[in-house]
Formats: C-alpha cells, structure tokens, sequence
C-alpha cells in the first residue's frame, strides 16, 4: 500500500533503509557486530536493548557519521558510500541525544536552520537563495509538530517536552525520506514523552520512515516493528508481539517480566 505525506511523495517499496551484515566500531570496540535490518517509509521502528547493545551506534552508521568495518548501508536501494554529503542530509534526519538547542534563538529561527538557514545566520557563503518555499516548509515543519503558536519565542523559554518538538521540527523542515531519533523521550515526563512517540507515529503514517533509539519498552510497543539488539547482535526483529516475549526480555535484559495486551497494545510488567 502506498501513502502520501507532505512533501514527501509516493512511498513504493525500493523506500528503504538497509543495513546489511553491518560491522561497526565505537572506537576500537566492535559494537554493531553483523546487524541486517531493514527500515521502511511509512513505518514507526523503534530499536530496543540493555545499555551497550549498540543501538547508537547502529544508528550513526545509517546516517553515514560512522564507516563500517564490514557490510554495508543502503539507502532507498542505493549504497550510502555512493551518496554526497548534500543528498544524504537531505535525505536522512538526525535528532542525537540530548541535543541542545541554542537558548537564545527563536523558535521559527532554530527550525529554519533544518533548511540551511544557519549558512546566512553563521555568515557562510550560501549556496542557493532562501525561498517561500523554504518558509512554507518551516510553517510545515512547524504545524506538524504543534510548535508553530510559540515560533516567536526564544529556545530558554520552553519546557524540555517543547525543545524536543522544536528539534523534532528542525529535522522535519529538511524534508526528508526517514527521520533518525536517538532517545527522543529521554528526560521526558510520562505525557510529553507519549506526545513525542505520537508525533513520530503521525509522521509514519504520512510517510516518512521513523527510526528511534528506545529505552522505555511500554513506548516501543507502539512503534509498528521493533529491533532488539543484544551484545551487537540482533536478538529479534518483528512486530511488537513478536518481539516483546518474556523469553526475549530475559535473554536481553535479564529480567523475569510479564507481556500483557492491553486493548491493542501490549504492556510490559517486571516483575521483583
Ligand atoms: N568511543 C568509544 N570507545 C570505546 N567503546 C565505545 C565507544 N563508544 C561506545 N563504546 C562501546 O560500544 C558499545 C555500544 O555503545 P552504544 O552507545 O552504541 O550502545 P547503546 O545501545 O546505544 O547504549 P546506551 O543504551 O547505553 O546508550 C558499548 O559497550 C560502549 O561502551
């Protein structure tokens, strides 16, 4: 089935983020030891597993900031090492963790620089002019992550749930095909963190293909397929139900816990 988003086209099934038999190193450590995955548009991925799974690691190779060792990325059926700098920003979006935005920049500025604005802000050479095109997309960016009624405040002003929409809408005003999270909800309240997985949800259905680094089990099952990586390796890959198993958990976590659905939506209990 094919969706539309705005601005983001026709989504048909070449519309894929590929890791295949991906070897990485975090320095001299081989964290991603043989990864395969495959991401599409129009779908929520959440990437799951214990602390030193290689999640973030995963995760900057498929942006192409870390070179792998061995296997390689593709990027809607293109090898990343074939792609310009250029395109692949254009392409990819980034949202690290615990990214600060600058306190004092206003809103609609600090989304603008998702367009390339900071090339006339930092007093660089630009490389194209700044259209209404370019200003529709940061009205877009904007409405779609509910931050355009406080585009006109500064950054210092907001709450932390807020900064994280602004910077979820920096990403956005790019345009592009897939969208990276890198704990997106981290140091969220229970209630803005929902609210940035319901953003990404939206998103997904419009067409873009979301991937989030996750750590909150509860939120990741409302992603549509999960990825739970242990030690480098994937220890599981499919649909919540069939990842979220207590024999899953316990291998990945060491944890005893109950999976439990809810409506339908599972939920994960640990258990003392
Ligand atoms: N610069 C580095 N030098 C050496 N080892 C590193 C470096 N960066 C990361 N590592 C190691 O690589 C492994 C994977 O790290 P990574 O940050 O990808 O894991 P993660 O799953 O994102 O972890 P977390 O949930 O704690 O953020 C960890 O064991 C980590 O200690």
């Amino acid at each position: 089935m094919s969706k539309r988003g705005s601005g983001q086209g026709e989504v048909g099934s070449g519309d894929t983020l590929e890791a295949r038999d991906l070897h990485v190193r975090a320095g001299s450590f081989p964290a991603v030891r043989g990864v395969s995955a495959t991401f599409r548009a129009g779908e929520f991925a959440a990437v799951i597993g214990p602390n030193g799974a290689g999640k973030s690691t995963l995760l900057r190779a498929l942006l192409g900031l870390s070179l792998p060792d061995a296997g390689e990325v593709r990027l809607l059926g293109r090898s990343l090492r074939g792609w310009s700098r250029a395109e692949r920003a254009r392409t990819l979006a980034y949202l690290a963790q615990g990214e600060g935005l600058p306190e004092g920049a206003r809103v609609r500025d600090v989304v603008s620089l998702g367009r390339g604005a900071g090339a006339w802000t930092w007093g660089l050479i630009p490389t194209r002019p700044w259209t209404g095109a370019d200003e529709d997309a940061v009205t877009d960016a904007l409405t779609r992550t509910d931050t355009l009624r406080f585009a006109a405040r500064r950054v210092g002003e907001l709450s932390g749930g807020e900064r994280q929409r602004v910077g979820l809408a920096r990403a956005l005003a790019a345009g592009p095909r897939f969208l990276l999270l890198d704990e997106p909800t981290n140091h969220l309240d229970l209630a803005y963190g929902l609210e940035v997985i319901r953003h990404a949800r939206c998103e997904a259905a419009g067409g873009l293909g979301v991937v989030a680094v996750l750590h909150d089990l509860n939120l990741a099952a409302r992603a549509d397929r999960l990825l739970l990586l242990h030690g480098g390796r994937v220890l599981a890959g499919g649909t919540p139900e069939e990842v979220l198993t207590p024999a899953h958990l316990h291998a990945a976590y060491g944890l005893r816990a109950r999976v439990v659905q809810d409506g339908n939506r599972l939920i994960v209990i640990p258990e003392d």
